[in-house]
């Protein structure tokens, strides 16, 4: 059921590591594929990270498959699920016969419990994300329309962007999962500066609206041994609770960031000085 699985961390694992370990063990690529339901699996938080690109046919949320108690019963049984179309066209989501109409940039949350959640729309793209959940909270569509985004940064410093909260308990109530988007104005380039740390908390961050010879320079680490990712569009990086995240890009784009843990107070994080890294 799931193409890769991505096993937590232990910070001493940056020492000695090379680039293509890092890309190993942090980096998902190739999650939209046209026609395919892709699903990985991550230690960090029990993340599921995915794509579904239905193009002309649909897709359906696959059943659990292991243990042999868990078989065949929906993969949402235990989970909540969050989901954004990232694709240029709209879409369709069904959750067990309710039908939603997902523009390009809606969002959706799906409780735990749902039992089939079918996905159509040719050029609709969705970027799919869930978590453990100990209870069932509202079904409901987001769109970037009904929240005012936080303003932060500023042109002069390149990193004049807008934050979407799209899932956070003043906006959406889920059991585990908050997730957002950034957009950054043109010309600007890093995201989430200054950085910071929040050891309660993992993060996955995808990146897209980039060119396909556009990247964006992922940092991660200890904020005093940083490290980066070199990450094209449409790639996700999972951060793991103990590491910093943050980015430049060769020019403006937009990211998805999602996060599970211990609480759902986004402000509960670990700003860093940028003098601090190094
Ligand atoms: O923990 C919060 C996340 O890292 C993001 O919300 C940060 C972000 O979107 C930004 O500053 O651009
Ligand atoms: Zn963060």
């Amino acid at each position: 059921m799931f193409e890769k699985t991505y096993y937590a961390t232990h910070p001493d694992m940056m020492d000695g590591a090379s680039n293509e370990d890092l890309r190993d063990r942090h980096l998902v690529s190739g999650l939209f594929r046209e026609g395919e339901l892709v699903l990985t699996y991550s230690h960090g938080e029990r993340f599921i990270i995915g794509g579904a690109v239905p193009g002309a046919g649909p897709l359906a949320l696959p059943a659990q498959t292991e243990p042999e108690s868990a078989a065949g019963h929906p993969l949402l049984e235990r989970r909540e699920l969050a989901m954004v179309n990232i694709g240029a066209g709209a879409g369709v989501v069904e959750v067990d016969g309710t039908r939603f109409d997902l523009a390009p940039r809606d969002a959706l949350y799906v409780p735990m419990g749902s039992a089939d959640v079918r996905f159509s729309g040719e050029g609709a793209r969705y970027y799919l994300l869930s978590v453990p959940a100990h209870r069932a909270f509202p079904l409901r569509k987001l769109t970037l329309s009904e929240v005012t985004p936080m303003e932060r940064g500023e042109r002069a410093t390149s990193n004049a962007r807008k934050i979407y909260q799209l899932i956070l308990p003043h906006t959406c109530e889920s059991a585990s999962i908050c997730l957002g988007m950034t957009i950054l104005e043109p010309g600007s380039v890093w995201n989430t500066m200054p950085p910071h740390v929040h050891e309660r908390r993992s993060e996955i961050y995808l990146y897209f609206d980039l060119p396909q010879d556009g990247r964006v320079f992922h940092y991660m680490g200890k904020p005093e041994a940083l490290r980066h990712i070199v990450m094209g569009n449409e790639d996700v990086v999972i951060s793991p609770p103990w590491s910093v995240h943050m980015g430049a890009g060769t020019r403006a784009y937009s990211f998805i960031w999602a996060m599970a843990g211990e609480n759902l107070d986004y402000n509960d994080m670990d700003v860093k000085d940028i003098c601090q890294l190094c």
